[in-house]
């Protein structure tokens, strides 16, 4: 029995319990639509108690031994190596994930773990000199206090906890809000965790509720120093809005339309490779996902022509089948998005080479060929396994397609020519750009996020801490200071 998946009650100042509102919440399986469990959405009062509660722990958890601290995040670390196959489930059940991709999620987990565990002893202050005699300056890094953390659909178990292991890690509470399509694997699962792992009664609460019930509450709470957000860019403008209202940190990861770019000169096969893990990894649902494949001329139909013999290989269907590639669309809302944009698309030129089929949930890939710039299919974000590849003749002609975009937040390009590709990454308005490699990347010490919509933060590493933390000046005049009145 996979005690896991039953966790459908909220996590509240260290009690399982269900929400007290009587809006009914529905989790479903993505691929089959099974009826995993129906409970009640947190109200604005089980908000307010978790919001209290982490307030409450976060003043002994401030001060704690960071031996003591560290020791959960060692603890936690070890809960999933001894329930992997657990959450693997999860991952397939909740969100339609493939084995392929629990894994490489639950990889990336571990390293923010890992990551989130060096903090506690990595909360130094300085000693400033100072232009008045006597006075000592002391600048000391000290948690935020609480942190609201609002997570997405596509990897909630990585996306939850690259905000909630660091803001615990530098000292602060938590009150987690996961989406409402994944209230365990982007919430209870992680309360699981960390539960388990020994973290003190009240410092992590999970809320899993829709936001007709809560409103902005979440937000606009008094409690929560900072609101780290991970989703849209539509829904993000909103939380930076109400945030600002109320004068708090606001941390956005945005949404992304990403190029891969591949020079007349690069490894095709490679290339192609990139492109097709780029594109396809978890049904095309990642903020990094390659939408446009932007391609030199001179290598356009070997390119063209290898990546479409590969897409045409791609398995789809039941996620539980280890060989699955391409499982499900997380609802049927996305589904109609995706089935609505390739018609607009088809609307206003474009050519699918490869049109699959959908079937429920599962929409098979669909690749569009010679798309122009000003097509919707170049624009929009395609959050769904659907490709655009364009033509261009030089490196100018990249430059101003790749940044023909709202968005800015991953790319890649292509070539043998590595001081060439550098020279173009940095003409890239985003905040990644990776050399011979796929748009998607993220590593636990390096600053992550984007630039224009798809983002105003940086997290992993040095730019969580920084993140998750405020500093506080201390000046000790130690001689006897001279006023100049009174
Ligand atoms: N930059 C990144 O790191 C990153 C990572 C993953 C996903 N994303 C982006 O997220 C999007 C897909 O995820 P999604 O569909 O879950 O995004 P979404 O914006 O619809 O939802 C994200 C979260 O916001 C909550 N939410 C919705 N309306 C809200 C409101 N008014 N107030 C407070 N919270 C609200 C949702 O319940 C969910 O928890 C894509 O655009 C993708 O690119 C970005
Ligand atoms: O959707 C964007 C994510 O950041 C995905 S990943 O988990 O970092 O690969």
């Amino acid at each position: 029995m996979n005690e896991l998946k039953q966790l459908h009650n909220q996590f509240i100042n260290g009690q399982w319990r269900d929400g007290s509102s009587d809006r009914k919440m529905e989790n479903r399986n993505p691929f089959d639509n099974e009826l995993l469990a129906t409970y009640h959405a947190a109200s604005k009062e089980d908000l307010d108690q978790a919001y209290e509660t982490a307030k409450e722990a976060q003043k002994s958890w401030e001060k704690t031994n960071p031996i003591v601290q560290r020791e959960v995040f060692e603890k936690a670390h070890q809960y999933i190596e001894n329930n992997h196959e657990k959450i693997v489930e999860v991952i397939i059940d909740e969100i339609g994930g493939t084995r392929l991709k629990a894994e490489f999620e639950i990889g990336l987990v571990i390293n923010m773990i890992k990551e989130a565990s060096t903090f506690p002893f990595r909360m130094n202050g300085q000693i400033l000199p100072s232009p008045t005699d006597g006075k000592e300056n002391r600048v000391y890094r000290v948690p935020l206090g609480v942190v609201g953390i609002i997570s997405p659909f596509n990897f909630p178990f990585f996306l939850s906890m690259k905000s909630v292991a660091p803001a615990l890690g530098a000292g602060n509470g938590v009150v987690l809000k996961p989406h409402e399509d994944t209230p365990i694997t982007g919430g209870t699962m992680i309360a699981k965790i960390f539960e388990e792992a020994g973290l003190p009664k009240g410092l992590l609460n999970v809320v899993t509720t829709e936001i007709a019930e809560i409103g902005d509450n979440f937000v606009e709470h008094p409690i929560p120093r900072s609101i780290s957000f991970t989703g849209s860019t539509k829904v993000g403008r909103h939380i930076g809005k109400v945030a600002g209202e109320n004068l708090k940190e606001v941390h956005l990861e945005l949404g992304g339309n990403s190029a891969l770019v591949v020079l007349d000169d690069a490894d095709i096969d490679l290339a192609v490779s990139a492109a097709v893990f780029s594109r396809f990894t978890h049904q095309g649902q990642i903020c990094m996902s390659a939408n446009r494949l932007i391609v030199h001329e001179k290598v356009y139909d070997e390119f063209v022509e290898k990546f479409v013999e590969k897409v045409s290989r791609l398995t789809t269907g039941d996620p539980k089948n280890s060989n699955t590639i391409i499982g499900p669309l997380i609802n049927e809302r996305q589904v109609q998005n995706t089935v609505q944009l390739i018609e607009e698309g088809i609307k206003e030129g474009a050519k699918p080479i490869i049109r699959g089929n959908v079937n429920g949930n599962i929409v098979e890939p669909v690749v569009f060929d010679e798309v122009k710039r000003d097509m919707k299919l170049a624009k929009a974000e395609l959050f769904a396994p659907v490709v655009s590849i364009m033509k261009v003749s030089n490196d100018q002609e990249i430059l101003e397609i790749a940044n023909d975009t709202s968005y800015g937040l991953s790319g890649a390009i292509h070539t043998q020519d590595i001081e060439r590709g550098a020279e173009l990454a940095k003409e890239m308005d985003t905040g990644m750009i990776h050399i011979n490699d796929g748009t998607i990347n993220d590593e636990p010490n390096v600053a992550f996020g984007g630039m224009k919509n798809s983002g105003v933060s940086r997290l992993n590493g040095d730019w969580s801490l920084d993140a998750f933390t405020t500093t506080k000046w201390i000046s000790v005049q130690h001689t006897r200071k001279q006023f100049p009145y009174s």
